[in-house]
């Protein structure tokens, strides 16, 4: 093998390191066997190497990007479909997946099979009964169909009850009717329906004997088995380029009286029965429950993204020099100037907030289905209310972050070569679907408000609401990272109190409910926010003190510096709520803030390790700037030689229109 030489600064970082770097690689996979366990696989997918890319993919016009996606993701899937135990769960696959990045090393923007399985499979399983589960889920798990999860139209995303496709059953032939009315009904964005899905899952409006039965899964063939080619009744396309996800194939689909079998109805829920009756659900938002899944899933994608990101960054702060901290000394590494420590090292400590609050939703997720299988409703509303608001704080958070990992780099953090852009295209889309966050919040904010009126009804908060019960002053400020999760907790308490207030103030002063709620929504999104910072500070802090216990010292030092950083961070970002509902005085405000900079300080020479340990490798950073042997100035003049303008000395353009328009003769 080929002798790798390393920049001598980020060989020098290496050696500056403080832990074992191996050791965080391990904690983070859950042990010694799943890193290795996660390296074989990559190894594996990455030894194939028709799935590398020739040309680089920003290259390609926009038809052959998604022909060249296609064509990775069906040999993609073959290797992992080879890797895959069988003696695994669904529950122990996903949970042992969490960290593996291996489809970015195939797809820079996502692959036209992420809906197949994100939540066309998993509808069928939340939403179809045993038999559906039996004959659906086998032609889905072994690829005979491929399908998508449509919901959103043209017209409506979020209000799911306004959703105008509608499903009408007819008792004389036992079908349902699917129609699109106006051109707003038309289903619209989801992923792999333009040309990709030959099935689909689609959120209708259920109509049985005249009466309006709410929103209800149905399974839908849209193309022909054989031909691909769109059955009568049915319309399909793409819906054009996007900021990112240009390989999903988002697509379009409208219904003309497009008939259905009535067992193509996903009836465990709700069922109809062939005369039209109609028996409802225990709990009609059990219809939602592939986007609660989702949303549950979407905090671990954050975070891994977030990983990425910020290995590319501070790798390149390693490497690259520029100005001068004394006009004696050579130029610096910019890692030494303490606000890119600043802007960097949140990056950090937030990819781990969330991979470990991740796995602790995904915990809690699988043992609320559980119950919810047995009949068990009652954890329901929390676990809605959970996935909501870390779905949108992870996204808030990951979005944030990965652009200021890109603006920390430069210009050279512009170039799609550096991989930075196309990691904004993936993080910033997640604040949108699975629910545009403004509406999760209201969402939690909801649930918020009723467990204040449980509360001052003397009934028991669900867990992770129980706070909101402690009536306790928070007495004094001792800095510590439980004074300060808790001083977020009354600052969340605080809040939801003074939006209750105005809440129902808002009411006394005539306005309905409704608009009263509309008028006091800033300060419920604000409430419900806090509420959400609180829970992953908490978080963040008591599964890092579980896991890492038997860690060596070193490393254990370093994680706590993560969590303290993570948490002062967010102390000095919200000042303004600290000062409101906690003892916080201004000598408080400079201590936190000077021990902000000496942990700065005291992360500065494990940066690179730190990065190291998320053990990303290089095909799946897919960046110039950011690949372990910082070979960043080669790299980006590598890629830029293979921009198709350098293939020539001269462009075509020159004799076309250049010269003559120099000439004076266009
Ligand atoms: C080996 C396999 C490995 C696999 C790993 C792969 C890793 C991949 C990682 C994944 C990451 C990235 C890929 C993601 C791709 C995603 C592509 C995107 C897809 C989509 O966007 S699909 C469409 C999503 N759409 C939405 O989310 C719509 C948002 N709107 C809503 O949810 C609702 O309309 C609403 C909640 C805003 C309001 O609904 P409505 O019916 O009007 O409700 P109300 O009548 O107002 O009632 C509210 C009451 O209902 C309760 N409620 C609401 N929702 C739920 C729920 N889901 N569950 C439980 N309860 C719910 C709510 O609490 C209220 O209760 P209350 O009345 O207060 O008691
Ligand atoms: C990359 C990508 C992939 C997607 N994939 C799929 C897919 O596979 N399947 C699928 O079905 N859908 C998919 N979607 C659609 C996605 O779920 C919707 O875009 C999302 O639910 C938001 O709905 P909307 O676009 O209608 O936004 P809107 O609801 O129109 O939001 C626009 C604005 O109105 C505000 N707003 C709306 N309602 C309220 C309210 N009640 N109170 C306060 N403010 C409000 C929002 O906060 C926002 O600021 C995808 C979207 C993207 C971007």
């Amino acid at each position: 093998m080929a002798k790798i030489t390393v920049n001598k600064d980020l060989a020098s970082e290496r050696a500056k390191c403080e832990f074992n770097v191996e050791e965080l690689t391990n904690y983070l996979d859950g042990g010694r066997e799943n890193t290795a366990r996660r390296r074989r696989m990559e190894d594996k997918v990455l030894s194939v190497k028709e799935l590398r890319d020739e040309i680089p993919e920003e290259y390609l016009s926009h038809k052959e990007k998604y022909e060249n996606a296609i064509r990775k993701a069906v040999l993609f899937y073959k290797v992992q479909k080879s890797l895959d135990d069988p003696n695994q769960s669904d529950h122990e696959r996903i949970r042992n997946s969490y960290r593996s990045t291996i489809t970015s090393a195939i797809f820079k923007d996502n692959s036209p099979l992420t809906l197949h399985i994100v939540m066309f499979i998993p509808a069928i399983i939340g939403q179809g009964n045993d038999e559906q589960r039996e004959y659906w889920l086998k032609r889905a798990k072994n690829m005979e169909i491929i399908g998508t999860y449509a919901q959103t139209e043209l017209g409506h995303g979020t209000f799911l009850r306004g959703l105008e496709t509608t499903a009408t059953y007819d008792p004389a032939t036992e079908e349902f009717v699917l129609h699109s009315p106006t051109l707003t009904a038309y289903k619209w964005w989801p992923g792999g329906l333009a040309h990709t899905a030959n099935y689909c899952v689609v959120m209708a409006i259920l109509y049985t004997k005249s009466k309006n039965c709410g929103i209800q899964p149905f399974i839908v063939q849209i193309r022909d088995e054989e031909t691909h080619m769109p059955l009568p009744g049915i319309k399909l396309g793409e819906i054009g380029a996007k900021l990112g996800y240009n390989t999903v194939n988002n697509g379009f689909l409208g219904f003309d009286n497009h008939r259905i079998p009535r067992d193509r109805m996903l009836m465990r829920n709700a069922q109809v029965s062939k005369d039209g009756t109609f028996t409802a659900g225990a709990n009609s938002k059990l219809t939602y429950g592939t986007m609660v899944y989702v949303r549950v899933l979407i905090v671990n994608n954050m975070a891994n993204l977030l990983a990425k990101a910020v290995t590319i960054a501070i790798r390149y702060s390693a490497v690259r020099r520029q100005s001068k901290l004394k006009p004696e000394d050579p130029e610096p590494q910019i890692l030494d100037y303490v606000t890119q420590q600043h802007k960097l090292f949140i990056g950090i400590a937030t990819s781990h907030a969330y991979s470990r609050t991740a796995l602790w939703l995904w915990d809690h997720y699988a043992k609320v289905t559980s119950e919810l299988n047995a009949g068990k409703l009652d954890n329901l509303p929390e676990l809605h209310s959970l996935a909501c608001c870390l779905k949108v704080l992870s996204s808030v958070d990951a979005a944030v972050f990965v652009e200021r990992s890109r603006l920390a780099c430069g210009g050279h953090g512009y170039m799609l070569s550096s991989n930075l852009p196309q990691t904004y295209g993936l993080v910033t889309p997640a604040s949108t679907f699975e629910g545009e966050n403004t509406v999760l919040l209201l969402q939690v904010a909801r649930s918020l408000v009723k467990a204040w009126q449980q509360m001052l009804n003397g009934r028991q908060l669900a867990p992770s609401m129980a706070y909101l019960a402690d009536q306790k002053q928070l007495d004094r400020w001792d800095g510590s990272v439980n004074g300060i999760i808790r001083a977020f907790q009354k600052v969340a308490r605080g809040k939801l109190a003074f939006s209750v207030a105005n809440f129902e103030k808002y009411q006394k002063m005539g306005l309905s409910r409704e608009d009263a709620w509309n008028k006091a929504s800033v300060q419920l999104t604000a409430a419900a926010e806090s509420h959400g910072r609180a829970i992953v500070v908490q978080v963040f802090k008591t599964e890092t003190d579980r896991i890492a216990s038997s860690l060596s010292p070193p490393l254990r030092k370093a994680l706590d510096q993560l969590v303290e950083l993570f948490t002062l961070y967010w102390a000095l970002e919200r000042l303004g709520d600290l000062l409101l509902y906690s003892p916080l005085s201004e000598v408080d405000v400079r201590d936190m803030q000077a021990r902000y900079e000496e942990l700065l300080e005291k992360i500065r020479p494990n940066a690179v390790g730190l990065v190291d340990g998320f053990d990303i490798r290089d095909e799946i950073l897919n960046s110039a700037l950011g690949a372990y042997d910082g070979r960043v100035y080669e790299r980006l003049m590598e890629e830029a030689l293979k921009s198709p303008l350098n293939a020539e000395p001269v462009n075509s353009s020159f004799h076309k229109y250049l010269k003559p328009f120099m000439q004076g003769k266009l």
